[in-house]
């Protein structure tokens, strides 16, 4: 793997099932318990920006702000969104004037989406069909973002992961099960042909949160 230049402290962090799946095929996500939905806001505090996938935002529609525990304005990080065609409807409620938004395109991203985009967030051009996570992570953190919390989903997830460019995974496992062949899991993309070229990880720390388990580690 080649050397990165520059880039973020990144903190892919999720909720999964037993069974490795974060949403089913109807893009059902309901898996953090309580407890877990509060260590996730304290985390989104902690960091300087939050960065999705856009099916997560077409799906989702998520705030990516920190509204479950007590918070300032100021205390929400920026939100990112990885949408190489500038796919991000107008009305999401991540361009809402909560926190500042950075809209991460292509040169595949249709001019006029961008045009009525660039009103409600910043525009950051990186790669030529998808974005290119490379420059993207060397781009912000040239606008000093030191620290990233990478919240999904499954293919945004498997492209850090497998370009080396995530440094900690923070996972709470629900006690349930979802199974189906099209539920989304941790990480989704090609998949390695083998194991031995699986991303490696080191245990960190293990611990009960309420009825889940919470796994923290480092890639190696
Ligand atoms: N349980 C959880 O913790 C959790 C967290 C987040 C999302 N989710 C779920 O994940 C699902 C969405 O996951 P998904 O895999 O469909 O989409 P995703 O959110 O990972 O978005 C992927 C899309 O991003 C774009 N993209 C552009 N450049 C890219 C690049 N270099 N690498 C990868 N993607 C790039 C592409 O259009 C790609 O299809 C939703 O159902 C959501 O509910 C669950
Ligand atoms: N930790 C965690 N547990 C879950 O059970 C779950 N479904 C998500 N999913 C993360 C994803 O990004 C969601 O879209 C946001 O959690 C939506 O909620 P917000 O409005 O941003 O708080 N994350």
């Amino acid at each position: 793997m080649k050397p990165h230049n520059m880039k973020p402290h990144v903190i892919l962090n999720s909720a999964m099932t037993l069974d490795g799946k974060i949403a089913t095929k109807m893009g059902s996500s309901e898996i953090s318990g309580k407890e877990d939905l509060i260590r996730v806001h304290k985390l989104r505090k902690e960091v300087d920006a939050i960065m999705v996938g856009i099916n997560t935002v077409l799906v989702d529609d998520p705030r990516l702000t920190v509204h479950k525990i007590p918070a300032e304005p100021s205390d929400n990080p920026v939100r990112i969104v990885v949408d190489s065609k500038a796919r991000t409807p107008l009305e999401s409620r991540i361009l809402n004037d909560d926190a500042p938004t950075i809209i991460a395109v292509s040169e595949s991203a249709d001019p006029k989406n961008l045009e009525n985009l660039q009103k409600s967030a910043d525009i950051i051009l990186c790669g030529k069909k998808r974005v290119n996570l490379d420059c993207l992570m060397e781009k912000i953190a040239k606008k000093g973002i030191k620290t990233l919390m990478l919240e999904g989903g499954s293919t945004l997830n498997y492209s850090m992961l497998t370009e080396g460019l995530v440094d900690e995974v923070r996972i709470c496992i629900a006690p349930m099960i979802a199974g189906g062949v099209h539920s989304k899991t941790l990480a989704d993309g090609e998949g390695v042909d083998f194991m031995k070229d699986a991303v490696p990880l080191k245990l960190k720390k293990s611990y009960k949160l309420g009825n889940d388990l919470v796994v923290e580690y480092d890639v190696v």
